[in-house]
């Protein structure tokens, strides 16, 4: 059988010596502490890989439990935490759920609803576990990252997110590549009424017509050559909980019929099979094409269109909330630098600075892999401007374009991939545009690694 460990931290020892004794007389292992400086060291030198929930309290003298909240998510640590609020103090329980906390109990609490929610914990840890194997094996990890923000244009986006969570309505994510929009899903469904149930993706670009097809219907055996066993849809498993279909405006017009069955009747039939099956499922999409310009052009049906996109979400692209920069580069620096069992703490100012300027047209993925490549080449404890690629191209926000004096190439390289965009990376006609060779552009393009910039920013358009 296995047995859950607990790590508890609070100030009050009664209060210790109460959850200590429900707990250990449930069987489950325990282990307190009475300062937040005694749990961080303890997080520090045995980590939480073998812990499965942390009840933390607010309020603490040494180190509060919110500051303990963000160390511990900015670390990485996959360890669920229950803050204990005193009777009033709301504000702080709604402040450390929106920094990740996974839920809250307010004292002096009954000891069924301690045991309620570790009974949720431990169950979306066994699902968590069970979703991110099929997802690995479909090619993509989970979605259970924190999510960083400081920026109000964020706020409003993620408090509209958890508002509609509670809802079961299909919700739409617009925005461009790498702007967080699995992220969003994922927070949706966690939030949701489903939560305890899977959250399935899929990516409707990667795969070929058959392969997405058997892949969400699932098909019975000797359905097509090479269907040698039955194997069961995502449809199927993701029943209870949500879908998310990411990439949804690349899907062919033949799976989107399929699809709106699936929605409009709530079955769906198994490739090969004949009898319909019956499912219960909240679809989330995403995309970066312009859905509503895909209707128009008859490439994605209207009603289709209308029946996922009850709710649209705009994430708003990285360079129009540079305040976000900052906080969510740190994240990725702990991240980085505990995978990597490295000790860089910090950024210079000037690295720092080169961060904020530049426009990054791949957004969040972008900035994670420019934090991920200079953490391996970081050797001292902090990140320099020289293990930053960006340095090269210090373009800016587009909302500060005027009042900043840069140097002409950053100007040229904006321009070519400006143009490059418009024509949808048509090298000819960018060279015919821009009145250059075309032997030019592709040493522009090789300098200014704009090829880089392109397969991080538009992959699905290419
Ligand atoms: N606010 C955030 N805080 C921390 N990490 C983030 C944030 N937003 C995005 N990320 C991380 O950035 C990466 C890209 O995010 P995600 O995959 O959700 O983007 P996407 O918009 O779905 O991308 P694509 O359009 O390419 O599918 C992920 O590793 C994700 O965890």
């Amino acid at each position: 059988m296995y047995k859950a460990r607990i790590l508890i931290c609070d100030d009050e020892v009664e209060i210790l010596r109460y959850l200590n004794k429900i707990l250990t007389a449930k069987g489950l292992s325990v282990e307190i502490f009475t300062s937040g400086a005694a749990l961080m060291r303890r997080l520090g030198n045995r980590g939480a890989d073998e812990c499965d929930l942390l009840l933390l309290d607010v309020k603490m003298p040494d180190l509060d439990g919110i500051e303990i909240l963000q160390r511990v998510k900015a670390s990485g640590m996959e360890l669920p935490i229950v803050m204990m609020t005193a009777f009033g103090s709301i504000s702080s329980a709604i402040e450390s759920i929106r920094l990740g906390a996974y839920d809250y109990v307010t004292k002096p609490f009954p000891k069924e609803k301690i045991f309620g929610l570790l009974e949720n914990v431990l169950e979306r840890k066994l699902l968590l576990k069970e979703n991110s194997n099929l997802k690995e094996e479909l090619g993509k990890p989970a979605a259970a990252d924190s999510i960083v923000f400081t920026s109000a244009t964020f706020r409003a986006v993620y408090d509209m997110a958890l508002k509609v969570a509670q809802s079961e309505a299909n919700v739409v994510v617009l925005g461009e590549s790498g702007t967080g929009k699995e992220l969003i899903a994922g927070l949706i469904h966690n939030n949701s009424l489903r939560a305890g149930k899977r959250f399935l993706s899929i990516n409707c670009a990667a795969l070929s017509d058959t392969l997405l097809e058997s892949q969400l219907f699932g098909h019975v055996r000797g359905a097509f050559t090479g269907a040698v066993s039955h194997q069961k849809g995502l449809l199927e498993e993701a029943n209870g909980g949500t879908l998310f279909l990411d990439e949804v405006g690349d899907m062919s017009p033949a799976i989107q019929a399929k699809l709106l069955r699936v929605i409009q009747e709530r079955d769906f039939i198994p490739v090969g099979d004949t009898r319909p099956k019956s499912v219960d499922i909240r679809f989330l999409a995403a995309t970066n094409k312009d859905l509503d310009e895909e209707v128009r052009q008859g490439r994605f049906r209207e009603d289709l269109f209308f029946r996922l996109n009850v709710i649209t979400l705009h994430l708003p692209p990285l360079r129009e909330r540079q305040e976000d920069i900052a906080p969510i580069a740190l994240h990725f620096l702990r991240k980085f630098s505990q995978r990597m069992k490295k000790n860089i703490a910090d950024f210079t100012p000037v690295a720092l600075q080169l961060l904020q300027s530049y426009g990054w047209p791949g957004n969040i993925r972008e900035l994670e892999n420019v934090i991920e490549r200079a953490v391996i080449l970081t050797s001292g404890p902090v990140v320099t401007a020289e293990e930053l690629p960006v340095w090269k191209r210090p373009v800016r926000s587009e909302a500060k374009q005027d009042d900043r004096l840069v140097p002409l190439e950053a100007v040229e390289r904006e321009h070519i991939l400006h143009v490059l965009k418009k024509s949808g990376y048509n090298k000819s006609r960018t060279a015919k545009i821009l009145g250059i060779a075309r032997r030019t552009l592709d040493r522009k393009i090789e300098e200014y690694d704009l090829d880089e910039a392109r397969s991080s920013a538009e992959e699905s358009e290419y």
